[in-house]
């Protein structure tokens, strides 16, 4: 996990940089803000470092103002602090330089000589193109911990992307929520630990910014709770299609599947080689041969079908998704069955989630781009499915525009076989009657939660045997 704030003390609402100042125009009152802002700065610092010689590089906007205020906090507290200002402020940034009575320094990298820290004040919300010149020559010539305002100079706060140049902080202090790109990649590096301060902004204004994107968790969606009247048929039954040639991504998607509560789960084979073969690693499961997709329509009781771990991308793929969606099925699609509708993500109409990694996003939507959020939305919109788009920022999106970043996913989740787990869990929530979004969400979370359990060098089997601690952990979160 990052070292970001403790996740249940976190807001789950995220603010892009102009819902952020829109918030700051509805609470009227920015010398305050800004005051709150600099002292949170400087508080961080304080509980954090030992008393360093500090130069605060402060841009002429209200990220500058906030670097004018902590220094005069932490100057307060006796540490040696200088300001090198880029431009003359603006705004109430010009109110804060005014109260700063210390030593001032050029914006240049012979000011850094002295410095044991320094504090990026030069952008935040307000960055509007790409650093460069004077600011990227003196940002590049930084040898010390930097501490950053709101965001790293350079990262682009609604999307995490670096805009020209942007250097790695040790800490980076933001206020009142959190923006998606403190969460989105690189930026949520970039930031080093992240902390998120209260600066006297009321909770009313979110009521009239009504925001659409969210930090994925525990508070976002409530798990599926069986009470004593569930039985395994009202506890949603998966099937799950399963090929010959890879059976075993089938397998580990029913694994997850029956692990995340689902009352049945059906792996609808090609051959009976390949049932028996399923039935022996998996006895819990059931197993179906036969014509398909005759055979998987003959049961109603089949709602919720996932397809995609192990199919190939080919016609009979298509025809197969394409009957079941003809038929009114949910369905999980992943894999060889969003491949299989490359270019053609209008087919998909009815579907309920699916789960593209970067590239086979970009076979059904076009490239990802810089902005993954938006992106997600925008196929959310055309395909009229919840996106969950896979990566270390898995981000999910829904057709009515609310999108959730996931940043709980260790590094040692990417390996072969977890995302067949994460479609099969999607799928047993699913089943279990949550909607999409949630589903879809949970499912991320939970992910990321098991592997976190399953530690460094764990496998794709590792997770199914996770995920009901993580239901455990959920349960004391909330
Ligand atoms: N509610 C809050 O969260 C509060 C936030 N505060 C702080 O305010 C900043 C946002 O302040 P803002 O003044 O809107 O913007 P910035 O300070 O980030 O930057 C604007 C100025 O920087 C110039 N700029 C932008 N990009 C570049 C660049 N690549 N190269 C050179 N100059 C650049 C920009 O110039 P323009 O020509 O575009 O106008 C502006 O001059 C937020 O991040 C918080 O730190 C409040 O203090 C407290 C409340
Ligand atoms: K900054």
């Amino acid at each position: 996990m990052s070292a970001m704030t403790r996740r249940a003390a976190t807001p789950s609402e995220l603010l892009s940089p102009t819902e952020m100042a829109e918030a700051d125009r509805l609470a009227g009152n920015g010398p305050a803000l800004m005051e709150a802002a600099g002292a949170a700065v400087a508080r961080a610092i304080r509980s954090r470092f030992r008393p360093l010689p500090v130069l605060v590089l402060a841009g002429p906007g209200h990220n500058g103002g906030d670097g004018y205020v902590a220094a005069r906090h932490l100057e307060r507290a006796g540490w040696d602090v200088a300001v090198a200002p880029l431009a003359p402020p603006n705004g109430d940034a010009a109110g804060a330089a005014a109260h700063w009575r210390g030593p001032i320094r050029p914006f240049a990298p012979a000011s850094l000589a002295r410095a044991g820290l320094v504090v990026d004040a030069v952008f935040g919300a307000g960055l509007s193109r790409p650093v460069d010149g004077q600011v990227a020559e003196t940002l590049c010539a930084i040898r010390t911990p930097i501490v950053a305002v709101d965001v790293p100079s350079g990262v682009d706060g609604a999307t995490g992307a670096v805009r020209g140049l942007a250097r790695q902080a040790a800490l980076t202090v933001t206020f009142f929520r959190l923006k998606p790109g403190h969460l989105l990649l690189p930026g949520r590096d970039l930031c080093g630990e992240t902390v998120l301060a209260e600066i006297g902004l009321p909770e009313a204004v979110l009521d009239r910014i009504g925001p659409r994107s969210f930090r994925n968790g525990p508070g976002l969606w409530r798990l599926p709770q069986p009470d004593t009247a569930t039985h395994k048929h009202s506890r949603g039954h998966v099937t799950m299609l399963s090929s010959d040639a890879l059976s075993g991504a089938a397998l580990l998607a029913a694994r997850g599947a029956r692990r995340a509560g689902a009352g049945l789960v059906t792996l609808a084979c090609e051959s009976e080689n390949a049932a028996r073969a399923h039935r022996m690693a998996e006895p819990g499961a059931l197993t179906l041969t036969g014509d398909w997709p005759e055979a998987l329509l003959e049961d109603g009781r089949r709602e919720v079908f996932c397809a995609g771990p192990g199919l190939p991308p080919d016609a009979t793929t298509r025809g197969t998704v394409a009957a079941l969606l003809a038929a009114g099925k949910r369905l999980v699609l992943d894999a060889g069955a969003l491949t299989a509708f490359a270019g053609h993500p209008d087919r998909l109409h009815g579907a309920a989630i699916l789960t593209p990694h970067m590239a086979e996003f970009a076979r059904l939507f076009g490239e990802v781009g810089k902005d993954r959020l938006e992106a997600a939305r925008r196929a959310a919109a055309q395909s009229g499915a919840v996106i969950l788009l896979k990566g270390s920022d898995t981000v999910i999106a829904a057709p009515d525009g609310r999108a959730a970043i996931n940043d709980n996913a260790p590094a040692w989740l990417a390996t072969g076989g977890t995302g067949d787990v994460l479609a099969g869990i999607a799928a047993a929530l699913l089943a279990q009657g949550m909607p999409p979004f949630e589903a879809a969400c949970a499912a991320a979370w939970l992910q990321g939660e098991a592997a976190q359990r399953a530690g460094p060098g764990m496998i794709a089997e590792d997770l199914p045997p996770q995920i009901h601690a993580t239901f455990l952990h959920v349960a004391a979160l909330i």
